[in-house]
């Protein structure tokens, strides 16, 4: 089964005036992952498709999208599939990839239906491209880690690239995740921006009765939406993309737009944050 939403995209000045229900309606994106489904959100943030599919021991098939206007939904796209779940399988192009808790699978253009199978729940970001890459499974081995924060900012965390600039190459699909080590709670602060390029996070691994508090918004208007587990929440080219959670956590990223420089950000000092 596969069900489709459309979210349009927001510009800064309305997003001031939003209370909690339209903030959430505008930029959080909840239940992408049900059991026996595939459920897509067709975002118009640089037309990256955000979603889950969760076949639960069966299989599921993603082929055409109307929303893509296309044969198939790859047809103009490349995806990169990350599996938050147990080991589980994906099907594309006559090829079949085990993926593991944590391994992350890149789709090019052109590859036709994908299927989904096994004990897997499979986070989906497809975006738009031009030119066919090599369809590559990465595992977190193959990432290319990077140390961040520490402990005495309750920020120690360590980021894993895969689908980048110097990684499994891709046409504008950037990809990877953040793991916070033991203590450490916020994420990507000192916030920063980069109007180039617009952002998705999906939080998971949050502890049952735990969440995060996501900090979106201009540098000087900002808000914040609480976050449960398997949520995701998109965040608009002009806005801060920040978190602090009740307890440890793990985040996927996903970037598009005009670069793929993942340290091109324009940084705000904390002083600054209003
Ligand atoms: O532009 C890059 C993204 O915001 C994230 O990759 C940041 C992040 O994972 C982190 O600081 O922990
Ligand atoms: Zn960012």
């Amino acid at each position: 089964m596969l069900t489709v939403k459309t979210l349009y995209a927001t510009d800064p000045e309305a997003a001031k005036r939003y209370d909690t229900a339209e903030l959430r309606e505008k930029f959080h994106v909840p239940a992408m992952f049900a059991e026996g489904e595939i459920r897509l959100t067709y975002t118009h943030y640089d037309r990256m498709i955000v979603g889950g599919a969760v076949p639960a021991g069966k299989e599921l098939t993603l082929d055409a999208v109307a929303e893509c206007g296309t044969d198939t939904w790859l047809a103009r796209r490349e995806a990169g599939i990350l599996n938050i779940g147990e080991t589980g399988s994906v099907a594309v192009g006559g090829e079949t990839y085990e993926l593991a808790n944590g391994d992350v699978l890149y789709i090019g253009m052109g590859a036709g239906p994908v299927t989904f199978s096994g004990a897997g729940r499979f986070y989906i970001v497809s975006t738009p491209a031009h030119q066919t890459y090599q369809t590559t499974l990465a595992r977190p081995a193959d990432a290319n880690e990077v140390k961040l924060g520490s402990a005495e900012t309750s920020n120690d965390r360590t980021i894993y690239q895969f689908i980048h600039e110097n990684g499994v190459k891709s046409c504008q699909l950037v990809m990877g995740y953040t793991k916070l080590h033991g203590g450490s709670v916020w994420n990507t602060m000192p916030a920063h921006t980069h109007d180039r390029r617009m952002e998705a996070y999906l939080y998971y691994d949050v502890a049952e009765g735990q969440c995060v508090f996501h900090f979106m918004g201009q540098p000087q208007e900002t808000r914040h939406l609480v976050m449960h587990s398997e949520e995701i929440v998109m965040s608009p080219p002009w806005s801060i993309h920040s978190g602090a959670g009740t307890g440890s956590y793990t985040f996927c990223w996903a970037m598009a737009g005009d670069n793929m420089a993942f340290t091109d950000m324009d940084m705000i000092p904390v002083e600054e944050l209003k």
